[in-house]
């Protein structure tokens, strides 16, 4: 069997010619690019590849007056066929892409690298999110590999794990996967094996299938890959690797992958040797959304010096799409963040209801700074249930048929996946996650990205957005932050060319240390927070405690440690219900700098009736309660009489609903109220409830929380950023 591309040489030739060193090349192609205006990827384009290229021309030219003696037609390199047509890339291959995956017109980055990753050069790739990066640099490695005729046709003879050609590495388990899935239909129709190795799964298992079946394509996560590689039983060798790709190459450098990147290239051939027909033995590839100038010079010395940087944005041009509408809302303090996602999700769903043709299923990504903050808001929406409803195992989620999922480092990799699965194959879903989605993830029709509290920066911001808008489709964006980070946030984002629209919502202004009339369905949804929150274990609220003011420490450090438990402080009695913040150790406050500040609450103080839950010793205080009965409102200071947020039992006025009430605490109601303290202090029934947060279930879990205090303190890293 002859390859596709020694079928062709006239076309080939042109296609080589034009990309080899000794023409014009681009190593400095940022440059070229502003003087080339480039016009963006759309899917329907009628552009052909060499009206945007401008080498292409020259290759047309050239292979023109080849094929022109065979009366053939001269490329013209936009859709996937014409590759077919003209010999670049297996026919096989392309038949997949188009007929399988439906895909048939190049997007630019692939267009712009093709070439180059074909004859051998080493390329940095930068596009915009979701522009078919995995594609591209998918296409030339399966296209050198099938140089071997022998692995043209699917066939039932294993390959060898010592044979493997390419090996991609990313910076998340998700992400290889994902990779490795792609690469797989790519390949099905041939004999190409493509193998993956990540962490948190069963080495063994892996290695046995590659052992089976062989690996020429080698997708994993760098920890993996190395230690499969440096164990010398496991046969698996790295000496024939053609092609090493760097997906999100900044973020595998940034999180300190560098030094096990570099162990694994210690055992390939290196970027100086030569194969048989003259080209670079290996190429390295380095594709992502963002490559900041550090990074290039990070890897320029394992890079060979005539290596192409190819950016399909210009550098002054915005990094995010912009069909994309972004959106920061700034709330009035942390406890407005939850109940503003609300506001935000339940627009969106009620409008996909009233106009599904138009509007699309609320999908969304929610990011969070911790894992902690991750773990608790799923909690609390898991089990929110519409305290107008019975209560029923069978009743449906107040925000049916929403599904609810959540993502971050510390789930098992089976539940990683499983969260993962559901969220894709879900219509309409919402997954709390962690930055651990943030990159390269594909997941399919996400309407919203929800981003909670600043971003590190503007490329993490950039990447989280990217998970909607994906190939040509539609989604928006939303910044909720806090009213005292508009200077922090315009720093943040000021050379990025992002353009975010302040877009106030009632939750955001709303002053929830404060009575208030609002409108009845911003009350319903305030309610539901509040049950959902409600129900989180304490251990839980203590963790993200500590973890959020890890985090704001990091995110803005402008902020003075006695601004910063005032915040945290408020959130946990307005936002968690909380009589009394969680207490920390003397040991993590003075990690954390904080020793002295006011309103810390120190472990070693906690009595009997904290740890028998988290109500209130003075028995009027209530978190969540209504200060004044009538008036609706979070606070609840002052009487066993106040329940919280009781829209029945607070006044009513027409058309508007009024959260807390005079008699009832709609907790108890649920029967979720009442308490250790609840209980010790004023009982229970009707007006005698302190409308605590105390909660049947609080007592228990207090205990709980009270025994696992040693835990929490001395985990200490609760406040550290969460690292996937
Ligand atoms: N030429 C194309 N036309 C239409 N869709 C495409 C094309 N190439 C790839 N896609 C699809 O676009 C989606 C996004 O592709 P991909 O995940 O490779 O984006 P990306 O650029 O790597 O994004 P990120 O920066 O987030 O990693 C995928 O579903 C992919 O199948």
């Amino acid at each position: 069997m002859i390859p596709a591309t020694r079928r062709a040489p006239a076309a080939l030739r042109a296609f080589y010619a034009v990309a080899s060193p000794s023409t014009r090349c681009i190593t400095r192609p940022s440059i070229q690019l502003r003087l080339l205006p480039l016009q963006r990827w759309t899917p329907q384009s009628t552009r052909t590849f060499s009206s945007i290229y401008p080498r292409f021309q020259q290759v047309a030219a050239e292979a023109q007056s080849d094929l022109q003696d065979n009366g053939d037609k001269p490329p013209e390199f936009t859709k996937f066929e014409e590759l077919a047509d003209h010999k670049i890339i297996s026919p096989r291959v392309i038949d997949t892409i188009t007929n399988r995956m439906n895909i048939h017109t190049m997007s630019e980055v692939q267009k712009m690298t093709l070439n180059h990753c074909l004859d051998g050069s080493d390329v940095i790739a930068q596009a915009r999110t979701g522009t078919g990066k995995t594609l591209a640099f998918l296409l030339p490695i399966v296209q050198r590999i099938l140089r071997d005729p022998n692995l043209e046709r699917p066939s039932r003879y294993g390959a060898s794990v010592g044979d493997i050609r390419a090996l991609i590495i990313s910076p998340t388990r998700e992400l290889a996967e994902q990779i490795a899935v792609e690469a797989k239909k790519i390949v099905s129709n041939t004999a190409i094996k493509v193998q993956t190795a990540v962490g948190g799964t069963q080495k063994s298992q892996h290695l046995r299938r590659m052992q089976q079946e062989g690996c020429h394509i080698l997708v994993g996560t760098p920890g993996r890959i190395l230690d499969i590689i440096s164990d010398r039983s496991s046969g698996v060798s790295l000496s024939n690797i053609e092609t090493f790709v760097l997906d999100e190459a900044d973020r595998l450098l940034d999180i300190g992958f560098a030094p096990a990147i570099q162990d694994i290239a210690s055992h390939m051939p290196s970027p100086s040797q030569l194969s048989t027909d003259g080209r670079p033995a290996r190429q390295t590839l380095m594709f992502s959304a963002t490559v900041p100038k550090s990074v290039v010079q990070l890897v320029r010395s394992t890079l060979r010096p005539d290596f192409k940087f190819i950016r399909t944005v210009d550098p002054e041009e915005p990094q995010t799409h912009e069909r994309i509408p972004q959106h920061v809302v700034f709330g009035k303090g942390l406890q407005n963040q939850i109940p503003i996602m609300m506001e935000i999700a339940d627009k969106a769903i009620k409008e996909h209801k009233a106009d599904p043709q138009n509007k699309k299923p609320f999908k969304a990504i929610v990011y969070f700074g911790s894992t902690a903050e991750v773990a608790m808001t799923f909690e609390a929406f898991t089990k929110m249930r519409d305290p107008d409803q019975p209560r029923s195992m069978f009743a449906t989620h107040p925000l049916d048929p929403c599904r609810i999922f959540q993502m971050h480092g510390k789930l098992q990799q089976a539940q990683r996946t499983r969260e993962s699965q559901g969220f894709r194959n879900s219509e309409s879903a919402i997954l709390f996650s962690s930055d651990v989605t943030a990159r390269g993830m594909d997941f399919p029709d996400v309407s919203h990205v929800i981003q909670i509290g600043l971003p590190r920066s503007s490329d993490d911001y950039v990447h989280r957005i990217g998970r909607t808008g994906r190939a040509g489709k539609s989604g928006e964006g939303w910044l909720i932050l806090n009213d005292d980070e508009r200077r922090d946030i315009t720093q943040k984002m000021r050379n990025s060319g992002i353009n975010l629209i302040e877009s106030p919502l009632v939750t955001s202004d709303l002053d929830m240390t404060k009575g208030a009339q609002i409108p009845s369905h911003i009350a319903r949804l305030l309610k539901l927070v509040e049950v959902g929150v409600k129900s989180v274990p304490h251990s839980v609220k203590n963790a993200t405690y500590a973890a959020l003011l890890g985090v704001l420490q990091q995110q803005n450090p402008s902020r003075s440690k006695q601004q910063q438990i005032d915040m945290m402080n408020q959130l946990a009695k307005f936002g968690w219900g909380m009589n009394e913040p969680p207490a920390l150790s003397r040991n993590l406050v003075a990690k954390i700098g904080m020793s002295g500040v006011q309103g810390i609450r120190y472990e070693e103080h906690r009595d009997r009736d904290d740890r028998g839950g988290y109500a209130d010793r003075n028995s009027g205080r209530g978190g969540y309660g209504d200060r004044d009965g009538g008036r609706g409102g979070f606070g609840g200071r002052d009487g066993g009489s106040r329940g919280g947020f009781d829209r029945d039992g607070g006044r009513q006025d027409s058309g508007k609903g009024v959260f807390g009430g005079g008699s009832g605490d709609a907790f108890d109601a649920l029967g979720m109220g009442g308490g250790a303290s609840g209980g010790r202090d004023g009982g229970r029934g009707g007006g005698g409830r302190s409308g605590g947060f105390g909660g049947r279930d609080g007592g228990s879990r207090g205990g709980n929380f009270g025994g696992r205090g040693g835990d929490f303190g001395g985990r200490g890293g609760g406040g550290r950023r969460d690292r996937y």
